[in-house]
C-alpha cells in the first residue's frame, strides 16, 4: 500500500476517511462544489494540518519535512497564480527534483506530450490559461517522474483538466496513464463523471465534507447514487465501452 489514510479528518469540514492507494493506481476523486474534494487533497499533500494517521510508503507524513516530501510527491493545487516573470524553462527546472542523466530527454519528452516544446522561453506572465494550466502539470510531472526519480511515488491533482481543450485532455489521460504504468500512484479530482467512468482505476465520492463512497467507477458512479449528491435526476445508458451518464 503506497498511501494509507486512517481516521484522516480536517475540523469543521473532513468527517474521518479510511483510505488507501496503491502503486500505480489512478484514483478519480468526484462530488459536488464544496464537498470537500480539495480540502481532502491538501491534506493528504501534508501542507493542510490535519488529524488522524496518513502514511506514504509506509512513514507518517507528518514527520516528513518539506524538503523530504517533494521527491516522494508532486501536488498540483487548483489554482496558482504565476510566480512572476520568469520563462518557462526556469519554472520546470526548478521542479525538477532528482538528476538523472535522462533529464534532458524525459523533459522534451512531456513537453512534447504537452504541445510546450514552442513556450520554453515564453515568460510566465504571458501564457495562456490553458498553457498555465499544462506548465503547472508538466512541473509536478516532471517533479516525480519515475524514469528520472526513482523515489517518486505520488501524484496529487487538483482539477487537473480544468482549462484545458479536448485534445489537451486525451494527451494528459495519455501522460497520466503512462506514469501510473511506470508505477507511480495519482489522486486527481475532476468534474467529468463520464471520464472518470472511462478512466479511473477506483472513485472517492464526496458530499458535504465527507467520502460517502469508493470502489471501481462503474460501482461507485450510478444514476441511483449520484442524484441525490447533486440534487438532480441522473439517467444511465450501457454503451460498448461502458456506462454513459447524462442529465435530461
Ligand atoms: N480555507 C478554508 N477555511 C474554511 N473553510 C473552507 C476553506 N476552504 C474551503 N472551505 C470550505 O470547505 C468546504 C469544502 O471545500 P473544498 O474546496 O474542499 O470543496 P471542493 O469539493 O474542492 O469544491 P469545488 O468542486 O467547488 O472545487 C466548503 O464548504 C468550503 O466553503
Amino acid at each position: 500500500m503506497l498511501l494509507q489514510c486512517q481516521g484522516v479528518s480536517v475540523t469543521g469540514r473532513l468527517a474521518p476517511v479510511e483510505l488507501s492507494v496503491n502503486t500505480g493506481e489512478l484514483v478519480h476523486l468526484v462530488g459536488p462544489n464544496g464537498a470537500g474534494k480539495s480540502t481532502l487533497l491538501n491534506a493528504l499533500s501534508g501542507l493542510l494540518p490535519s488529524q488522524g494517521s496518513i502514511l506514504l510508503d509506509g512513514a507518517p507524513l507528518a514527520t516528513l519535512s518539506g524538503a523530504a516530501l517533494a521527491p516522494l510527491r508532486g501536488w498540483l493545487p487548483q489554482q496558482q497564480m504565476a510566480p512572476g516573470q520568469m520563462p518557462v524553462w526556469h519554472y520546470l527546472r526548478m521542479h525538477i527534483t532528482a538528476q538523472a542523466a535522462e533529464t534532458d530527454c524525459v523533459l522534451q519528452e512531456v513537453l512534447a506530450q504537452l504541445a510546450l516544446q514552442d513556450k520554453l522561453t515564453r515568460s510566465l506572465t504571458q501564457l495562456s490559461g490553458g498553457e498555465w494550466q499544462r506548465v503547472r502539470l508538466a512541473a509536478v510531472v516532471l517533479q516525480v517522474h519515475p524514469a528520472i526519480n526513482p523515489r517518486g511515488k505520488l501524484l496529487l491533482l487538483d482539477e487537473p483538466m480544468s482549462a484545458l481543450d479536448v485534445a489537451q485532455q486525451r494527451a494528459v489521460d495519455k501522460l497520466l496513464a503512462e506514469l501510473c504504468c511506470s508505477g507511480l500512484a495519482i489522486v486527481a479530482s475532476g468534474h467529468d463523471l463520464n471520464h472518470s467512468l472511462r478512466h479511473a482505476d477506483r472513485v472517492w465520492l464526496m458530499h458535504q465534507g465527507a467520502v460517502v463512497r469508493q470502489g471501481r467507477a462503474s460501482e461507485v458512479l450510478t444514476a441511483a447514487h449520484l442524484a441525490p449528491l447533486y440534487q438532480t435526476p441522473f439517467e444511465q445508458i450501457d454503451t460498448a465501452q461502458g456506462p454513459l451518464l447524462f442529465i435530461p
